[in-house]
């Protein structure tokens, strides 16, 4: 598969001087096309960061993003966010099927072309039929559905999600998480998607990027060998999913890990022997971060 994603030694810094601080460090990682990568990181890491800097919203202060191949300077046209609030980015004034339609009106598509794609997009996510209702005449569920159809009509060549479920019910939140994973196989999307469920990312994912404590760097980077077809039931009760979720959840919870250099506080006392676990080149961290995760 051709990357579509890669990220080389970036580095975002807010601020000058005194009120500097750095919220990603050296992050280094790429994303194959058609790939659905989970992002998870202690909270105030630097994910929202990541993520700004990834879709042109932010400037890298150091370091590069490329989108297949060209380099991020601006927001790239072929490139769609979704964030958790969804009723704060959907229009109220406008009609479903135009919220939809919107991020078109900037492309050379006639009026007919628009509809079409816009009730098209809306069928794949389950919602053929409320084009011409309000979002605020939805649930919650439905109005990030309508979030998600608004994302995917431009055709994007890379999906950015920041928490898409952390603002609506269990039932709804599992049922957004196959409508991803169904969206990813059938449009061939490329999806990095942040979050702070660890089942969630296990669930979801091809790939799990676990990230360090602020300023983020990655610590491991798995494959989530699970079966393509997961289910609500049977693939978090699997084994697999178990032992993966274990993984990823000593990962974030070890103290061990610690970006080289930056000894733990709570063991800087004790010297040689605190475990380090290299970041920036993602290959082979993994088996390292468990290691240090076990120790
Ligand atoms: N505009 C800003 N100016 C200065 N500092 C900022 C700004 N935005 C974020 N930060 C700081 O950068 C760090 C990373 O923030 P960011 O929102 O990227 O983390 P996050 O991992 O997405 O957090 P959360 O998991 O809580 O959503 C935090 O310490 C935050 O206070």
């Amino acid at each position: 598969m051709p990357t579509m994603l890669e990220v080389s030694g970036l580095t975002h810094q807010y601020g000058q001087g005194e009120r500097a601080h750095v919220a990603v460090r050296d992050l280094a990682f790429t994303i194959e096309s058609g790939q659905l990568a989970c992002i998870v990181g202690p909270s105030g890491c630097g994910k929202s960061t990541l993520l700004r800097c990834i879709s042109g919203l932010i400037p890298a202060t150091g370091g590069s993003v490329r989108l297949h191949g060209d380099e991020v300077s601006g927001v790239p046209g072929d490139l769609a966010v979704v964030f958790q609030d969804y009723s704060r980015s959907l229009f109220p004034w406008l009609t479903v099927a135009k919220n939809v339609e919107f991020p078109l009106r900037w492309q050379k598509v006639s009026k007919a072309e628009r509809s079409q794609r816009a009730a098209e997009v809306l069928e794949s996510v389950g919602l053929s039929g409320v084009g011409k209702k309000y979002p605020w005449q939805l649930s919650g569920g439905m109005q990030q559905r309508v979030s998600i159809a608004r994302a995917l009509v431009s055709r994007p060549a890379l999906l950015l999600m920041d928490e898409p479920f952390a603002s609506v019910d269990a039932q709804t939140r599992g049922e957004l998480e196959d409508l991803t994973r169904r969206v990813q196989r059938d449009l061939g999307s490329t999806i990095l998607l942040v979050t702070h469920d660890i089942d969630e990312s296990v669930y979801l994912a091809d790939r799990v990027l676990v990230l360090s404590k602020s300023p983020a760097s990655i610590v491991a980077d798995l494959t989530i060998d699970l079966p393509a077809e997961r289910n609500q039931i049977t693939t978090r009760e699997s084994e697999r999913f178990v032992s993966l979720r274990g993984e990823v959840a000593r990962l974030l919870q070890s103290p061990q890990v610690q970006r080289p250099g930056e000894p733990d506080p709570a063991t800087a006392e004790s010297g040689p022997g605190t475990t380090t676990v290299e970041t920036g080149d993602t290959a082979g961290t993994a088996d390292t971060a468990e290691a240090a995760a076990r120790s």
